[in-house]
């Protein structure tokens, strides 16, 4: 059975981010993956993470200019110096935590500027993969309804850009809600991609929440990552259907083990 990581940027939204890392520990996480940790103090969350043996897995770089739609500005076009300034950020605030990944946000990029954003994408993740040689850098494709122009949103295109981009510390993160929307074909992708693949995340589809219900049977997919000899994180990223701690059933049924 894969090891389980709970997503703090979904889990325990009631509470502040200190507070869900106890709950986290309560519940019986061994690890815990956070989205825009920022406004908290690296250190109060090591310390938090330490208190409670919690490894920190890793966090997202800085989405840039929210109100202006960006998300995330890795393979904007135009915008190299704040993705350089904002990776800094990210990586700073990640040795600080202890985290040893740092998911490197794309954005949004208009159809017309793709071939553009590629060759941003490429560079910038040289830049950063040398700046950062300890540090797992994560690629991740969001689904095109739930952020409609983000720059992939499939496995191969990732895939494509840490093979241009030429550097081992780059690797897929391989979020099955985000795949089983845009692609589907998970076992065939997770077989074909699993060299790459840095982490994985799970959430039902298409609601997104627990991974109890929809169209996809995570025993099947737990089962196969079992069977494919993945080693690493499986991230708890879904958005609860009512309180974090009820909704934890779910490894009940799947016969999970925290
Ligand atoms: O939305 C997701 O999926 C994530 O993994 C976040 O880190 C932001 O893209
Ligand atoms: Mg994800």
């Amino acid at each position: 059975m894969p090891k389980f990581s709970a997503n703090l940027g979904f889990l325990w939204p009631d509470r502040p981010l200190l507070d869900r890392i106890d709950a986290a520990a309560r519940a019986g996480f061994r690890a815990i993956e956070l989205h825009w940790p920022y406004d908290v103090s690296a250190e109060a969350v090591r310390e938090r993470c330490g208190r409670h043996g919690l490894l920190l897995l890793g966090i997202n770089t800085p989405l840039g200019r929210v109100d202006a739609g960006e998300f995330g500005l890795g393979a904007v076009p135009g915008r190299e110096a704040d993705f350089e300034r904002g990776f800094l950020q990210a990586l700073e605030w990640a040795e600080a935590a202890g985290a040893g990944a740092i998911h490197v946000m794309a954005g949004v990029v208009a159809p017309e500027r793709k071939e553009a954003g590629r060759a941003t994408l490429i560079g910038n993740l040289r830049k950063a993969a040398a700046l950062a040689p300890e540090t797992t850098l994560l690629l991740e494709g969001i689904n095109q309804r739930d952020k409609p122009g983000y720059f992939y949103s499939t496995i191969a295109e990732k895939a494509d850009v840490i093979g241009q981009t030429g550097a081992p510390n780059v690797r897929i993160m391989f979020d099955v809600y985000h795949a089983g929307v845009s692609e589907g074909d998970i076992f065939r992708k997770l077989a074909a991609y699993l060299p790459l693949i840095g982490h994985v995340q799970i959430a039902a589809v298409p609601s997104r929440a627990e991974p109890d219900e929809g169209e996809i049977d995570y025993a099947h997919v737990l089962a196969e990552l079992d069977r494919l000899g993945y080693r690493g994180w499986v991230g708890c990223e879904y958005k609860p259907r009512a309180g974090t701690d009820e909704g934890l059933a779910w490894t009940r049924t799947l016969n999970v083990t925290l």
